[in-house]
């Protein structure tokens, strides 16, 4: 598996403003949907391209670079992936979506899976899914399994910040995937929380706090 933490100065700065204590709802939001912009740039770097030829202004055939049909699918993990999906689909507006719904016990941390609906054809699809949280990596192992059961075979993952317990335990059961963040941070505090991380983002997407 290959990590890919993103350094790009826009994405630092404005990580750094979701940390911020008293952020709004408002502005939390904004920055995570255009932080998962960001990423989803350098996630679909390297997306296979092919030679296509159009009628240009003039009339004249030319050649030009296309994307090569893969097709996409993203997958939010409810609920706080739903704040990250119009960055993403803002990049990819014909991606069609996936939707898994899970939530973290609050005493085992593990999650507990609560709705699905995935798109047909997994099996020819590009999968990216996308949560502003890697803790414990339940969440996201959850998904990878639904999504590897279904056949996927090409799946990303875009996350804003990603714990290295996180990591670890999606490495270890998805040697194959790649994580695309702009943050690995600490660790976990004694309740699984990312430190210093973003807080509860789902919590702060919805205005639950
Ligand atoms: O890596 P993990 O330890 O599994 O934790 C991460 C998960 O926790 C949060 O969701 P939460 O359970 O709070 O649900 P929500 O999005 O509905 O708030 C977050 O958005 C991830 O899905
Ligand atoms: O730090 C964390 C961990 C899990 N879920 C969150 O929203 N934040
Ligand atoms: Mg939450």
């Amino acid at each position: 598996m290959s990590v890919h933490p993103i350094s790009h100065p826009l994405v630092k700065h404005k990580l750094g403003l979701m940390r911020a204590a008293d952020i709004s709802t408002k502005s939390f939001r904004e920055l995570a949907c255009e932080v998962a912009k960001l990423l989803t740039y350098e996630a679909t770097q390297n997306l296979e391209m092919e030679p296509a030829t159009i009628e240009g202004w003039n009339g004249s055939p030319i050649e030009v670079e296309q994307i090569k049909g893969k097709k996409v699918t993203i997958v939010p993990i409810l609920r706080a992936g739903l704040g990250m999906l119009d960055g993403v689909t803002d990049l990819i507006p014909s991606a069609r979506i996936s939707v898994v719904g899970l939530y973290r016990n609050e005493e085992t941390l593990e999650p507990v899976p609560y709705f699905e609906k995935f798109v047909s054809a997994l099996d020819e699809r590009l999968a990216i899914v996308i949560d502003p949280m890697l803790a414990t990596g339940g969440s996201m192992v959850a998904t990878l399994d639904m999504l590897k059961e279904r056949g996927c075979q090409q799946i990303k993952v875009i996350v804003l910040v990603a714990a290295p317990e996180g990591i670890e335990r999606v490495e270890k059961a998805y040697p194959d995937i790649e994580i695309y963040t702009a943050s690995i941070d600490e660790r976990l505090d004694e309740n699984g929380y990312i430190v210093p991380g973003l807080g509860d983002a789902g919590d702060k997407i919805f205005g639950t706090r």
